[in-house]
């Protein structure tokens, strides 16, 4: 009886979208090489069937992924795959994440109409996004330009782009390159500049606590550095997180025996841009990036992270 259980293939739970599918292919490639059968299982979150509003508004990125961590905790599936910026902050307490894989390009890309790159929008010109952070950083690059709500997955927003919805839209290069379609960018953007989401570009495999076949499957899956640089950079949102409405960004770097983060909060508008960096032992990681994010809101105060009226 016992062999047979532990030869049942491991179902993995994940998102519909065409991205959120080859995620979990990643991650069933992953299981395989270490000798596991796996088969995915599709679950429909209220985040993929709201479309109209932003995240924000309707609850937060806690919406994509409530469905799929009842469903882990249920025992309907054995581990579940996300894209770890999609994921809070605040885990339920029997799940964690158990590995990461190795990480993609953490940068986002601009795709502009007709070609064009970010600087050569027209004044007015509309960028769509649902984003707050990439709302503020294109506010401040280009004041003269208009913000608005483009929501849905990759595919989705590419098409309302394509429709002349808007001028142009950001991505995370991470995901075009996971659906093979890396040359709809018209522009790459500086991290430095267009500091990215934490933990963009990492894939997580969520586990149940107390599940040993999993945990052996995930120590031999987990790819150290990206663990480590998402340790960090969800410290640092853990830090500032409160509100969902307030615009972050984090990236951490692994520099010989060291992790280096930089971090950021704005406002929505892009007129202020507040950054901070931190450094630690690769073992401090998140207590380091947890730091950041407590320097940081020391020094904006509380006021910057209440919704304006
Ligand atoms: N919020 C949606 C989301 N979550 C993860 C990715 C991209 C893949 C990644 O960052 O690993 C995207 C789309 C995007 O921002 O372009």
């Amino acid at each position: 009886m016992s062999t047979l259980e532990s030869s049942s293939p491991i179902r993995i739970g994940t998102r519909g979208s065409l991205l959120a599918v080859a995620q979990a292919e990643m991650v069933a490639a992953a299981l395989a090489s270490l000798g596991e059968t796996s088969e995915i299982v599709v679950i429909k979150t209220t985040g993929d069937k709201v479309l109209d509003r932003p995240l924000s508004e309707i609850g937060g990125k806690g919406l994509f992924t409530k469905e799929i961590e009842a469903a882990l905790t249920e025992g309907r599936i054995d581990c579940a795959v996300h894209s770890a910026k999609d994921l809070e902050t605040i885990l339920p307490a029997d799940l964690t994440l158990g590995a990461f894989l190795p990480r993609e390009d953490v940068r986002d890309v601009f795709i502009g109409r007709d070609g064009m790159r970010l600087a050569d929008l027209a004044p007015g010109s509309v960028v769509g996004t649902a984003s707050l952070r990439r709302q503020a950083l294109v506010r401040r690059a280009r004041p003269d330009l208009r913000c608005e709500v483009l929501r849905g997955n990759v595919q989705t927003r590419l098409r309302k782009l394509e429709a002349g919805e808007c001028d142009g839209t950001l991505l995370a290069l991470a995901g075009l390159n996971r659906l093979g379609i890396a040359e709809v960018a018209t522009e790459i953007l500086d991290p430095a500049v267009f500091l990215p989401a934490c933990a963009q570009g990492a894939i997580a495999v969520e586990i149940r606590r107390n599940d040993d076949r999993m945990i052996a499957a995930c120590a031999g899956m987990d790819d150290r550095a990206t663990e480590r640089t998402v340790q960090a950079e969800r410290g640092f949102l853990a830090a500032l997180d409160g509100s969902c409405r307030t615009p972050i960004a984090g990236l951490a770097t692994i520099v010989g025996e060291d992790i280096e983060l930089t971090g950021l909060v704005a406002s929505p508008d892009g007129t202020r841009v507040e950054e901070i960096t931190g450094r630690a032992a690769v073992g401090e990681a998140a207590e380091m990036g947890y730091d950041a994010g407590r320097r940081l809101r020391a020094r904006v105060g509380e006021a910057f992270f209440e919704p304006v009226a």
